[in-house]
C-alpha cells in the first residue's frame, strides 16, 4: 500500500510523542563507566532528518553525549567502505548473539567468528580491521572523518569518558585477548582496543545522528550536507545488521513493537534508519537492564508507531515535500 505523509504531520507526531514521554521514569544511567553515571538523567531529545535534508529537533538535541555503541555502527560502514560487505561478513559475522553486548559467552559459543560487528566484540575486531593497518593515527583518523561525514558535522572526543572508561574496560580487554585467541583481531590487540574504547568516548548530538541515520536511509548519501559518504550497496547490509542486533538480547522484542531497525548505545542514545524515508535520534541517559535507553525508545515507537512507519507493514511510505 502507497502511504504518504506531510512534513506537518511528522512534527506534529514527533511532538505528540515527545509530549506523552517526557515524564517517564524508570532505567538508571549505565553505572559501569563512572563518567555516564553522573550524567544529568533528566536530558531527552528527539531528533528526525528527513530525505531532503529537513532536520526536526525536540528537546536536548543539541547536548554533547557519549556515543558509545551507537559508535559500531559507523565503523562497520567504514570497514564496508574500505574492504566491501563480504568482507565484513566472512571476518567478523552478521549473527544476533541474543546475549548482552559484553558478553564473553557469545564468543565462546561461536569461536569461529565474533557474529556481528554491533556487539563489543565484534566492534573491537571491526577496530582492528580499519585501514591503514597498523596506524594508531590514521586508523583514527579514518574513524572519526567517516563519522564526520555521515553526521555533516564533527565529533568531539570526551577527554574524561575516554579515561573513566580506559581505566574500567577490564571486560573488554578479556574480549579483545579471547578474539586475538581465536585469530579475529587483525592488528595490535592493544591498540585495537583502545580505538574502540575512544570512539566510545566520542562525543555527539541527537541532532548529529538523526543525520547520520538519515545518510544510511539514503543510501548513503548525506541529505544535509548532499555529499555521497558510501556505496549504496552498505545500507541494506547495515540495515539487517542493526535489525539483528540493535538492541541486545531484547532486539526481537524492539522489533515486534516498534518495526524500526535501531541501535542503542549506553550513553542513551538511540538511532533509528527507516530506509528510504528519514533518519531518526533520540538521547535519554536511564537505561533498562539490556543498556537501552527507557525513554529513547518510548519516544521512537510512540512516533513511529502514530505514523505507522513500522518496516514490516508493507506500507510503501513517502514523504510528501
Ligand atoms: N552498549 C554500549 O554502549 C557499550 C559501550 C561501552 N563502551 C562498552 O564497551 O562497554
Amino acid at each position: 500500500m502507497e502511504k504518504t505523509i506531510t512534513i506537518d504531520q511528522i512534527e506534529q507526531a514527533a511532538q505528540e510523542a515527545f509530549d506523552e514521554t517526557k515524564s517517564l521514569s524508570g532505567g538508571v544511567n549505565a553505572h559501569y563507566i563512572p563518567y555516564l553515571a553522573n550524567i544529568d538523567p533528566g536530558l531527552f531529545g528527539i531528533s528526525i532528518t528527513l530525505l531532503n535534508g529537513k532536520c526536526i529537533n525536540i528537546g536536548d538535541t543539541s547536548y554533547r553525549f557519549g556515543i558509545e555503541s551507537v559508535s559500531k555502527v559507523p565503523t562497520a560502514i567504514l570497514v564496508m567502505r574500505q574492504q566491501g560487505p563480504e568482507v565484513l561478513l566472512n571476518k567478523i559475522g552478521a549473527d544476533a548473539t541474543g546475549l548482552p553486548f559484553n558478553s564473553i559467552f557469545a564468543i565462546l559459543l561461536e569461536n569461529d567468528h565474533p557474529s556481528t560487528p554491533l556487539v563489543n566484540a565484534g566492534a573491537i575486531s571491526a577496530c582492528s580491521m580499519v585501514l591503514p593497518a597498523g596506524d594508531s593515527a590514521g586508523k583514527w583518523k579514518a574513524i572519526v572523518d567517516n563519522i564526520t561525514e555521515l553526521c555533516g558535522s564533527a565529533p568531539v572526543l570526551i577527554e574524561q569518558l575516554y579515561e573513566s572508561e580506559s581505566a574500567t574496560n577490564f571486560n573488554n580487554r578479556a574480549i579483545a585477548w579471547l578474539l586475538k585467541n581465536y585469530n579475529r583481531i587483525y592488528d595490535d590487540v592493544n591498540m585495537s582496543l583502545d580505538l574502540y574504547t575512544r570512539q566510545c568516548s566520542l562525543g555527539i548530538t541527537s541532532a548529529q545522528l538523526a543525520v547520520m541515520a538519515a545518510t544510511i536511509a539514503n543510501n548513503g548519501v548525506n541529505p544535509v550536507s548532499g555529499k555521497a559518504v558510501f556505496d549504496e550497496a552498505i545500507t541494506p547490509k547495515i540495515t539487517s545488521l542493526i535489525a539483528t542486533v540493535g538492541f541486545y538480547e531484547h532486539t526481537g522484542d524492539w522489533l515486534y513493537t516498534s518495526g524500526i531497525p535501531a541501535k542503542s548505545g549506553v550513553g542513551g542514545g538511540v538511532i533509528g534508519v527507516l530506509p528510504g524515508v528519514m533518519g531518526i535520534s533520540a538521547f535519554a541517559p536511564p537505561l533498562d537492564e539490556a543498556g537501552n535507553s527507557v525513554k529513547a525508545q518510548a519516544v521512537m515507537k510512540s512516533f513511529v508507531n502514530k505514523l505507522e512507519l513500522g518496516i514490516f507493514n508493507g506500507n510503501r511510505v513517502s514523504v510528501k515535500y
